[in-house]
């Protein structure tokens, strides 16, 4: 069955031509030359703006940058479900009440006014919702932004399909119905195309068309699905990035009726500049391995210290979004616009680097209650990370499991370590490799901002100094993630001085004990033993003997 699906895609040659959906900068445009163009913010002025997936990490930059940044848009239309025991206005509530909105919640103390929830599942058929907000909606939005995805890189396949693909359709086929909609703005990532190494601002032909491979799986259970994954997904590392291509070609078959841009970052971190340096809210990507080596938990993982670590920051994500969305809507170009957001190709910066500063950052600013003092490090040999891993990772977390048990307390260390190793192994296809995006989409768009715009939608990545960022990003981790004060890291250098001690301590009672069993066991060793002590006191005595004579 497998072997079918996946034919039946790479044989239609209709797909082919998906990629031919590129088209030169200069004819893409049509309309405004001539008269003034209003900014960004003028643009979006007294503008009605459906966002998916404005609770997630980007959508909720989104939003506040909006309210910041675009003072007099109308109204936000967020397309929110119930959640974890929450309904859709407590979550909404909660989420104005987070630290990230204290600036606009500044500017603005009435800001939630301009928040218009409405209730959806996108899972659900019609996107669930109801049929007052589909005419509201209609009736009203004059921009979408996409952002609602399943980001899980370990998503079973229907999940991924449901969410990533068919919900876009159901969006793509409601922003249809919209009187007044100017710009459709799909998120995609950087790495939908990762089983290539260079990769265009294009939308390449999807490795199965999305209407066969819908029908093919409605039928399967879950476990046939899950086994005919792999054939499925080839040379793609999970169902996540899979799925995302998909969207895009999805995206791309309404090109004709909608003005679309496409916007597709790289790994997305903490924001450098805004709302505050340094913000962020998750374990995603990066930002749970740098936690789990600021803990000291993490000591080895599989990278390669020469690849480019094509890390992006969240603010420079939005801005660059808001910005395609004035440019798709001002300027409706005839295709759908691809924008490569990322930062290798312009100001590029490697893992090994990333190591360095993450580590010395840690070491500046510790996290509290470090398992072990921070010390991690990468290594593109599978072998030595085996080695790291038993030795740095295995063996502490059986002592202090053991440690835990002898005083009445559950054992919990070796089950953490099995969950990153879970995670790691997931992310270790993108830190082991490199790629190469074209970027020339983002230059241009830099280039048609006014000079005002270009500092308030500030994307130019090459001002991005990476040391700085990341200790911004890492002190973020433990402000914004972990919730830790600023004001505890003086215990917090005591504690890693205390650990140091306890490592010094172990070490030498580690040696003498080896060393016991040694000397107990053969003659050989107590004769090493001897003539190494008979050498250090020959040493001493010449030591001491030589500096009476100068003295
Ligand atoms: C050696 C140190 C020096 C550093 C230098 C080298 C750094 C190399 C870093 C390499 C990073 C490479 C990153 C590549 C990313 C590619 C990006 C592609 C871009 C995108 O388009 S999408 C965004 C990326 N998506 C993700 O990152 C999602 C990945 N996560 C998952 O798929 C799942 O969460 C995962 C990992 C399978 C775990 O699933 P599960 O066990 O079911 O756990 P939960 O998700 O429910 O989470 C439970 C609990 O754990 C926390 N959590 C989640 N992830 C991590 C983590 N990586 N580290 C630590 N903790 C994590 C999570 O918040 C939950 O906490 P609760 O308190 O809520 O229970
Ligand atoms: N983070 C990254 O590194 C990168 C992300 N991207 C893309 O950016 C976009 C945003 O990612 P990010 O913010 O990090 O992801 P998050 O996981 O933080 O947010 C996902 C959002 O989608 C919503 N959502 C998920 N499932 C449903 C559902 N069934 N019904 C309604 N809403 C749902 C979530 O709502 P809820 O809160 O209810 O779960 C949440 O608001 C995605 O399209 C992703 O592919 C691209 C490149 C990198």
């Amino acid at each position: 069955m497998s072997t079918e699906l996946s034919e039946a895609g790479n044989l239609d040659g209709s797909l082919e031509q998906a990629a031919d959906g590129q088209t030169g900068l200069t004819d893409i445009c049509s309309g405004t030359a001539g008269s003034r163009m209003a900014s960004v913010a003028e643009y979006y002025a007294g503008k009605n703006v459906l966002i998916t997936g404005a609770t997630g990490f980007m959508g909720k930059v989104l939003v506040e940058k909006l309210l910041r940044s675009c003072p007099e848009v109308k109204a936000l239309y967020i397309l929110v479900r119930p959640k974890a025991g929450q309904s859709m206005q407590q979550r909404v509530s909660d989420m104005m009440k987070c630290k990230l909105f204290d600036r606009v919640r500044e500017d603005n103390p009435d800001f939630h006014q301009k928040i218009i929830p409405i209730s959806s599942e996108l899972m659900q058929p019609g996107l669930a919702i109801s049929p007052e907000d589909v005419e509201k909606l209609t009736a009203c939005i004059n921009i979408v932004f996409h952002c609602a995805a399943t980001i899980r890189f370990d998503e079973p396949l229907k999940h991924a399909l449901q969410l990533n693909v068919i919900a876009t359709q159901q969006l793509l086929g409601l922003a249809q119905q919209m009187h007044h909609l100017e710009a459709f703005i799909h998120i995609s990532t950087a790495y939908a195309n990762c089983n290539r190494k260079y990769i265009d601002e294009v939308i390449y032909p999807p490795p199965v068309e999305p209407k066969k491979l819908i029908e093919s799986l409605e039928w399967m259970d879950d476990g046939i699905v899950r086994d005919i994954t792999p054939r499925l997904i080839g040379n793609r590392p999970n169902t996540y990035t899979y799925t995302k291509a998909l969207a895009e070609y999805v995206v791309q078959q309404e090109q004709d009726k909608l003005n679309i841009g496409i916007i597709r970052p790289s790994i997305v971190g903490a924001s450098w500049q805004e709302p505050f340096p340094g913000w962020i809210d998750n374990f995603n990507g990066p930002s749970g391995v740098f936690i789990a080596a600021g803990k000291g938990i993490l000591r080895t993982m599989r990278a390669n210290n020469d690849a480019v670590a094509d890390l992006i920051p969240v603010d420079v994500v939005i801005n660059l979004t808001l910005a395609a969305g004035w440019y798709t809507a001002v300027h409706r170009p005839k295709t759908a616009l691809v924008y490569n957001c990322t930062t290798g190709g312009i100001n590029p910066f490697h893992w090994g680097e990333i190591e360095h500063h993450v580590m010395s950052s840690f070491k500046r600013n510790p996290l509290e209650q470090a398992f072990r003092r921070p010390n991690a490090n990468i290594t593109s040999n599978y072998l030595i990370n085996q080695y790291w891993i038993l030795v740095s990772h295995k063996f502490p977390a059986l002592i202090y499991d053991l440690f835990l048990r002898l005083s009445g307390q559950k054992p919990q260390m070796m089950r953490i370590f099995n969950r990153l190793h879970k995670a790691i192994s997931l992310l270790e296809y993108f830190s082991s490799q490199d790629w190469e995006w074209n970027s020339e989409n983002m230059s241009m768009l830099m280039s048609q901002l006014t000079s005002e715009d270009r500092k308030t939608f500030n994307f130019d990545v090459r001002q991005l100094n990476w040391p700085e960022y990341i200790e911004n990003y890492c002190i973020g981790t433990k402000k914004y993630v972990l919730n830790e004060d600023m004001s505890d890291i003086p215990a917090a250098r005591q504690h890693l001085r205390k650990l140091r001690n306890i490592r010094y301590t172990f070490n030498t009672l580690l040696v003498v004990f080896i060393w016991r069993v040694f000397i107990a066991r053969s003659q050989m060793a107590r004769n090493i033993w001897y003539f190494v002590v008979s050498l250090c006191f020959k040493f001493l005595s010449y030591f001491r003997a030589s500096s009476t004579l100068t003295n």
